[in-house]
């Protein structure tokens, strides 16, 4: 809840979906609307005035990794929270987006990779064991209707084990390749290879493994429906309230 009414009720949180007829938003406006503590005050997609959302105490972004930034942008200029599960975003997006909040400190903008509570709990995990194993890969096995590649929470997965590898010493792992097709052994992120596989009948897989001595270890998470990520979502919506500046990915806000 926003605050109190003259009547001493609590007002609900005013909520505006941005990418409200994509799959995720959709699924967006609907937990919104089942959620007693929150309105739905605007459902923008392509092409809808965003004029709409300004009534809203926050606003939520499922859209386009080429369409966030403006959004956000907007968001900020009008005064408004922001929710973010929008993939694309990079450390220089992310300097931009500190920058636009400098000049709105009592704003709130929450961008997480991943709004699934077993993936937040997956990466977690992942950093704990990073230190543990020789060597790391990720792979993210997802629908194939998704734009980008490897997924954002692979993206975010390999650049926190190399992180916590980095801050144990570790040397890259042993991998003799020489000669590889184009690909074959998948992106480079951050010196951890990310491997990405496009299926119809998927919805969004992750698996983090780790090889070392005589053993392997696999930390595996699916969602296997778009409704897994709206208690994070929720979450989110009540939790920017009263975290000014940017946070970024939801085990923050899970105190994890
Ligand atoms: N953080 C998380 O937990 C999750 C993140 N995601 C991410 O969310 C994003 C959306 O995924 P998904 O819902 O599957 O994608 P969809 O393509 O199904 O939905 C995106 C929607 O946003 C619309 N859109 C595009 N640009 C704008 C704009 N400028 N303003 C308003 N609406 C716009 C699209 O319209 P049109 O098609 O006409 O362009 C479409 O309706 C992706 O980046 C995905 O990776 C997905 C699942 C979970
Ligand atoms: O596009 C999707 O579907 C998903 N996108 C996010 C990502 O790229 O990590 C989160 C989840 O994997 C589903």
């Amino acid at each position: 809840m926003t605050g109190m009414s003259d009547n001493g009720e609590e007002t609900p949180i005013k909520v505006g979906v941005l990418g409200s007829r994509g799959r995720m938003g959709a699924e967006v406006v609907r937990a919104v609307e089942g959620a007693a503590d929150m309105t739905l005050v605007a459902a923008v997609d392509s092409g809808d005035d965003r004029a709409a959302l300004t009534s809203a105490d926050v606003v939520v972004d499922f859209t386009h990794p080429d369409a966030v930034m403006d959004n956000l942008r907007f968001a900020v200029e009008s005064g408004l929270h922001a929710v973010v599960g929008t993939t694309g975003f990079t450390e220089e997006r992310v300097g931009t987006l500190t920058g636009w909040l400098a000049e709105k400190p009592e704003l709130g903008v929450l961008i997480a990779p991943n709004f699934a509570l077993g993936a937040v709990l997956a990466l977690r995990f992942a950093q704990q064991a990073a230190r543990f194993y020789d060597s790391a890969e990720v792979v993210e096995l997802h629908h194939n209707r998704k734009a980008d590649a490897p997924s954002g929470t692979a993206e975010h997965t390999a650049r926190v084990i190399a992180r916590a590898r980095a801050e144990a010493g570790m040397e890259p792992g042993e991998d003799a390749t020489t000669s590889e097709r184009d690909g074959a052994r998948g992106a480079d992120v951050a010196g951890v290879r990310v491997h990405s596989v496009r299926l119809p009948g998927l919805v969004a897989h992750e698996e983090i493994l780790f090889g070392g001595q005589g053993e392997t270890l696999t930390i595996r998470h699916d969602s296997l429906d778009r409704t897994s990520f709206m208690p994070g979502v929720l979450l989110g919506v009540r939790a920017v309230l009263t975290r000014p500046g940017l946070t970024f990915g939801l085990d923050r806000v899970l105190d994890l």
